[in-house]
């Protein structure tokens, strides 16, 4: 049975129509999602449409409440929110899903994320590009590795793998799938040229997992202007 963003107890099985009270009623989870990706947006991390989002409504059947392709990032109400299932069919709301909604279902299905969230950085960008050769960026001993999940001290180091940007998801997914099978915990991963893809457990760990990396990523950029 889908979900809506607005009331679970809701079905609405006509995919062309927008979930019954969606402007009256929105769920705390689609509002904190929205109110989410205003704020990721603001920062500057989704310009020109840039990056995509979603949640898990239900994980048996799974079911992704996510932002529709190609909309303003900042700019998406509960309203907006299309539900897709694990075949990537929208199920509820208006607007195509993405092209990269293999990646969240391969996420998804291998971790115990209830957020993923995808973003177009400037330093992401930079970084993934930097490090695509060595296939991955180490993040090491600074204080806000503390804010990933389940790290307690400074003194540590977290890889986070770099994949070849690619149009062809399914042979994405396979790869990203091949690593999350063996690296847990496991943070997030950058696209060589495209960006990242972090997660968490939970709306707020995802956005926080997305700020902490992104704060790791300027830092490192602007380490090797100083210490090249
Ligand atoms: C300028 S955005 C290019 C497509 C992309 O990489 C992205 O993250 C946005 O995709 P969506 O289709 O989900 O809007
Ligand atoms: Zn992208």
């Amino acid at each position: 049975m889908a979900v809506s963003p607005t009331d679970p107890a809701i079905p609405t099985p006509d995919s062309s129509e927008t979930p019954p009270g969606a402007t009256l009623n929105p769920s705390p989870e689609a509002i904190a999602f929205c109110q989410a990706l205003a704020s990721i947006h603001q920062q500057g991390w989704t310009q020109g449409t840039g990056g995509n989002f979603s949640y898990l409504a239900t994980r048996h059947p799974l079911l992704l409440v996510m932002a529709p392709s190609g909309v303003d990032k900042g700019r998406v109400d509960p309203q907006c929110l299309i539900g897709v299932n694990e075949h990537q069919q929208v199920v509820w709301g208006k607007g195509k899903s993405s092209a990269e909604t293999a990646l969240h279902l391969c996420i998804a299905q291998r971790t115990q994320a209830r957020a993923i969230f995808h973003t177009h950085s400037l330093f992401a960008t930079l970084v993934s590009d930097h490090f695509s050769s060595q296939g991955y960026v180490t993040l090491g001993s600074y204080e806000m590795l503390k804010g990933l999940a389940g790290i307690t001290t400074h003194d540590c180091h977290v890889q986070i793998p770099i994949f070849a940007n690619s149009q062809d998801m399914q042979e994405l997914s396979q790869k990203v799938g091949a690593w999350l099978e063996t690296a847990q915990p496991a943070y997030g991963f950058l696209l060589a040229g495209h960006g990242l893809y972090t997660w968490g457990d939970s709306i707020f760990s995802a956005q926080r997992h997305l700020e902490i990396l992104e704060f790791l990523f300027e830092l490192t950029y602007r380490k090797l202007l100083i210490q090249p």
